[in-house]
């Protein structure tokens, strides 16, 4: 008797009205995909529903076909060729998932075996866990709708840091039809940035969190009228007084691709992992992947990318997730089985991984790679020495303002926070070309190590105090605070800036805050900590504006 799992998947949250079928014994993934094409703009979900109900009968049927010829002497004939059917719950545009959903519970019916509902995020992390054979990697989902990273903790997927605006696929297709490309624009960007030269654009990062609504103006503008920061060149080469297209492309890849890689090293520090998977159908960007390989191969990390099939949306991931599910007795009662379009990743209890990751969180002696930095750590002669190396990945002239820019920050609101009461260490010297800056070594440990109420509460405190002194940290993580037995130092100030804007300070604490879901393994008691500590010094509208920022669904749509 086998004891192989075999999975039915099924797949329509956008534009790939999909079905799969994965078997557990082979490793075998078929995939049969009808993609759905708008014949002008982007897509429209009403038409896009009518395609899943025409699409979905048919791709179903060709990979049921598939199942009961390879179905072998196993299964008796007359028995279902799969044992569970899984789908797509969310999230995703929802006159799509609830035609997918009512597909589903019908063929779950009908074959007679149980119904396991996927979220469509997770399956995007665990199809790259399941290729790459990785244990514990943190996940880059670079898809159309979602941007974010992700790392398994205490029984889920915890988001360390994501877009405040659109997803990466969306921002860029967006820009497509500003210049008229058909849908999607992804590609058509890749290829035209080829021919590209760089110009100047917005690059906006906040701690692991990014936005992209900046940065897409900026470039549509740059397009229009030739608004570009280092605006030197002539009129684009189709017609519009603009910077050329090309370059427009090649710049905004070089940013926005920057700026995933920045913060997938970030989590990567935060969480002491060395293994990175890429999720999503903005994954199969060659330029993105050559980004994250060489920001991997840097740190001594591991790096993997599924095949393009697997990283579009396509019902392989649904059907392999759905057969460890399944395996894990997590199926789906029919009258449990609604759909949901803002289904997060982090709402799903991870069933399937009974393993919990042991980080090798260390105290740091020597020289420690950070996210940004190399730091040479002299404890016994109280200094420490941080160099922000040149990377590779990113253009030399982004990078170049980049490590200026923030060392010289760095160096300022340093000393300015501590003129204002919140511990830093003391600065003794500092060299902006040389990206150098040198400090006393202050702490015996990284907060993350050594994280309890009462410090993370200094922190509530310390925070309120920068921003009532007009200015935010800008990457306050449980790895940017030192600690010892009676003071709390913040470091790392090198993304902070002055603003007196209460959406800025609400961010600085909803980063800190996604850095204590990432690295606690009760995150709760600790997030309320942070909240009192804030509200003893600082603004009660700031921890208004946290709850607004928190409840703001970013999932899916434009
Ligand atoms: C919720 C779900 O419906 C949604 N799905 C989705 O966005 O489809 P996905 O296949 O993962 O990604 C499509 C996006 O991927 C982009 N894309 C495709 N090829 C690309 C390329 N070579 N370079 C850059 N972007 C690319 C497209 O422009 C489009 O925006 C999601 O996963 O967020
Ligand atoms: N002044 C200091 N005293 C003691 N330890 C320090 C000091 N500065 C840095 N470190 C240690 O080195 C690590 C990396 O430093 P830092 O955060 O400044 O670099 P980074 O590259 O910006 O890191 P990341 O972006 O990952 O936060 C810190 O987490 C801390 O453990
Ligand atoms: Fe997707």
């Amino acid at each position: 008797m086998s004891t192989a799992t075999r999975v039915l998947g099924i797949e329509g949250t956008a534009w790939a009205a999909s079905a799969a079928v994965f078997d557990s014994g082979t490793d075998d993934v078929f995939i049969e995909t009808d993609a759905y094409q708008p014949e002008s703009g982007g897509i429209h979900p009403r038409e896009a529903a009518e395609h899943m109900h025409d699409a979905i009968p048919k791709v179903v049927e060709r990979a049921l076909e598939h199942a009961r010829e390879t179905q072998g002497d196993e299964r008796p004939a007359g028995e279902p060729p799969v044992d569970a059917v899984a789908f797509s719950r969310g999230p995703g545009l929802g006159p799509c998932l609830r035609t997918v959903g009512t597909a589903a519970r019908a063929l779950s019916q009908s074959l007679g075996v149980p119904l396991v509902g996927v979220n469509h995020m997770v399956a995007h992390l665990e199809i790259g866990r399941h290729t790459s054979g990785f244990d514990s990697p943190v996940c880059l989902n670079a898809s159309g709708a979602n941007a974010h990273l992700l790392a398994y903790r205490n029984g889920r997927y915890r988001v360390l840091g994501e877009t405040m605006d659109t997803g990466v696929g969306n921002a860029i297709d967006k820009f497509t039809r500003h210049v008229g490309w058909s849908h999607p624009g992804g590609p058509k960007v890749e290829e035209a940035a080829k021919e590209g030269e760089y110009v100047d654009l917005p690059y906006v990062v906040k701690g692991m969190d990014f936005s992209f609504s900046g940065i897409m103006s900026a470039a549509k503008a740059a397009y229009d009228d030739g608004v570009s920061a280092n605006d030197a060149s002539g009129g684009s080469s189709d017609g519009s007084d603009g910077v050329p297209v090309e370059d427009v492309c090649y710049s905004l890849q070089e940013n926005i691709f920057g700026m995933l890689t920045e913060v997938t090293e970030r989590a990567l520090s935060l969480t002491g992992s060395d293994e990175l998977v890429l999720g999503g159908g903005v994954g199969q960007n060659a330029r993105l992947r050559e980004m994250l390989a060489e920001m991997c191969d840097q740190r001594g990390a591991d790096f993997h990318a599924p095949e393009p099939r697997f990283l579009r949306d396509n019902a392989g991931m649904i059907a392999v997730l759905g057969a460890k599910m399944y395996d894990a007795g997590d199926t789906l009662p029919l009258e449990e089985s609604r759909v949901d379009p803002d289904f997060r990743p982090d709402q799903v209890p991870v069933t399937w991984r009974t393993d919990e990751p042991d980080l090798e969180l260390g105290r740091d002696r020597g020289t420690v790679q950070g996210a940004e930095a190399t730091v040479d750590l002299e404890p016994d002669a109280g200094r420490a020495t941080k160099r922000r190396e040149k990377k590779s990945y990113r253009h030399p002239e982004l990078d170049e303002r980049l490590r200026t820019e923030r060392t010289r920050l760095e160096a300022r609101l340093t000393s300015l926070a501590r003129r204002k009461g919140v511990p830093t260490p003391v600065l003794s010297d500092v060299d902006p070309h040389e990206a150098r800056l040198e400090l006393e070594y202050v702490g015996e440990d990284d907060l993350r190590e050594a994280l309890t109420p009462e410090r993370v509460r200094d922190v509530g405190r310390h925070l309120a105090r920068l921003h009532e002194a007009g200015f935010v940290h800008g990457d306050p993580t449980t790895r940017n605070v030192r600690v010892n037995a009676d003071r709390t130092y913040l470091i790392d100030f090198g993304l902070g800036y002055h603003t007196d804007h209460v959406e800025d300070y609400a961010m600085d604490l909803h980063v800190f805050d996604q850095s204590l879901v990432g690295t606690a393994d009760d995150p709760d008691p600790l997030r309320a900590a942070v909240r009192e500590g804030y509200r003893e010094v600082g603004d009660e509208r700031v921890l208004e504006r946290l709850r607004d920022v928190e409840g703001r669904g970013r999932y899916v749509g434009e």
